[in-house]
């Protein structure tokens, strides 16, 4: 079986989230990971995941006015010393949680903005956020996302992610495969993986629809975990679904099978 993290940023949510660690801890969890660390002292959160014993394998780089719908500043001209702060930001907290590796939410593409412009500037974001981390041993990732949850967000699918980590040509540099965009935007799950896994830096799932935990949807995730040992995938896979049940608790009969 993989090496499995927590997504504190959806799993445990029954608690508060310094609370989670070791709530993860005790259902088996070895890591965690979260969306964002930002509204708590890293120095807590490090506490919190030092108490637990967990290690903390991934978050992402600050995102913009998530509340007021922004998806990310990747991807959008004129915020790029926005996404620098961000960048330095992410690192502090990455020094403090021992993290190595952060990702890149392009954004939503805003209207009738010209595609050629959001690629050149999330391309040339990519490149300073890996000129920064690389030197401190942290990998940079870019995450695909699915446009039926979040209209317009820049990079929808895999192999377009696959293709802006080509033309940034920068080592360290990964893209992150979440299965259950994937599985919203391209399917063919298990021959995508393969073809981008020298590519890949880390995993997340949920099952589709409902972004539940496996055994909620359509995907048959006992065979794609075992094909992820069998193709050799050696990174983490990250738990980020929101579970079904009252508790998280109730629906880790996947990590237990
Ligand atoms: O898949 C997701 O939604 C997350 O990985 C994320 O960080 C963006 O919300
Ligand atoms: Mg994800």
């Amino acid at each position: 079986m993989p090496r499995f993290s927590a997504n504190l940023s959806m799993l445990f949510t029954e608690r508060p989230f310094l609370e989670r660690f070791e709530a993860a801890a005790r259902a088996g969890f070895a890591a965690v990971e979260c969306q964002f660390p930002y509204d708590w002292p890293a120095d807590e959160v490090a506490r919190a995941a030092r108490g637990a014993g967990v290690e903390v394998v991934l978050f992402n780089f600050p995102a913009g006015d998530w509340a007021a719908g922004e998806r990310g500043l990747g991807c959008l001209p004129g915020r790029e010393d926005e996404f620098r702060a961000g960048v330095a930001r992410a690192l502090e907290y990455a020094a403090a949680l021992g993290c190595t590796r952060l990702n890149c939410l392009a954004g939503v593409a805003p209207p009738a903005a010209d595609a050629a412009a959001l690629r050149a500037t999330l391309i040339g974001n990519l490149r300073h956020a890996v000129d920064a981390c690389a030197p401190r041993g942290i990998d940079v990732l870019v995450e695909a996302i699915n446009t039926r949850d979040v209209p317009g967000f820049f990079v929808d699918r895999c192999t377009l992610a696959a293709e802006l980590v080509a033309a940034a040509a920068r080592d360290r540099l990964f893209i992150q495969y979440d299965i259950y965009h994937a599985q919203v935007m391209e399917g063919d799950l298990a021959r995508s993986i393969a073809r981008l896994l020298p590519h890949i830096g880390h995993i997340q799932f949920a099952d589709n629809p409902g972004r539940g935990e496996p055994g909620s949807g359509e995907i048959n995730f006992p065979w794609l975990f075992a094909e992820l040992d069998r193709l050799g995938y050696a990174g983490w896979v990250g738990a980020e679904y929101r579970p079904r049940g009252a508790d998280t608790e109730s629906g880790l009969g996947w990590l237990r099978a």
